[in-house]
């Protein structure tokens, strides 16, 4: 999903910075070869995760929800360079399509996958992270807030993708609310009121909670 009419989309994607053509195989391999393409960060997104993990420098990054390891590539172009990204996913069968993107990509010592139920998972991790991306399923955003926010470092960041939940979040598409729509709805209150952190909430694609930890 993304809010900004067709024409304007299609211009800022044309000022934009191309992607990477490691990038551009593995979406088109992504779109061809994997159910629901559609959760793939693609071009804008990608970039603007790029740009903001070359702002911040990060030298740890955790993410939740690799897929076919988009983002994860992505946010590898900023990390410090002893940095190091952990990134968690639960489905076995996108496996070998993400480490084949991510090897293609020379990111193999970059980039540590990590198969499993995340909330599992993200207690094992001993890192204190300066990035933490949370982009798999939305009903357990909230528990994975806590999990990490003690790891997070002063003046890091967790970004959450998917916050605007194709705009159920103020009811478009009905007024039914169904249960990720109210955990998105709930965790969105919940982080804007949370004063340990800052946060901006950019309608970019469907929608990035970006928070810094004070
Ligand atoms: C939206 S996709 C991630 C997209 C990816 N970050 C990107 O930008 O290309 C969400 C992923 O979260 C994974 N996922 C969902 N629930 C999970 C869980 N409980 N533990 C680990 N992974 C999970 C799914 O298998 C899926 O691959």
């Amino acid at each position: 999903m993304q809010f900004l009419p067709e024409e304007i989309y299609k211009y800022t994607v044309e000022h934009t910075q191309e992607e990477p053509e490691v990038l551009k195989d593995l979406d088109r391999d992504t779109h061809l070869n994997v159910l629901m393409p559609r959760m793939i960060s693609g071009h804008l997104m990608g970039r603007v995760l790029a740009m903001l993990s070359k702002m911040v420098r990060p030298k740890f990054i955790l993410e939740v929800g690799t897929y076919t390891g988009y983002s994860a590539i992505c946010f590898a172009e900023g990390l410090q360079e002893d940095g190091h990204i952990f990134t968690i996913d639960k489905n076995e069968e996108i496996e070998e399509m993400a480490e084949r993107h991510i090897e293609r990509a020379g990111l193999n010592d970059k980039i540590t996958r990590i198969q499993g139920i995340a909330s599992d998972i993200i207690p094992t991790l001993e890192k204190k992270w300066d990035m933490v991306f949370l982009d798999a399923d939305k009903k357990n955003y909230d528990l994975y807030y806590d999990q990490v926010f003690e790891n997070v470092n002063k003046g890091g960041f967790i970004l959450v993708d998917n916050v605007l939940w194709s705009g159920k979040v103020v009811g478009m598409h009905g007024k039914k609310i169904d249960a990720d729509t109210r955990a998105i709805m709930d965790f969105n209150k919940r982080v804007h009121k949370d004063e340990r952190v800052e946060n901006v909430l950019f309608p970019i694609r469907d929608g990035l909670m970006v928070l810094r930890k004070k």
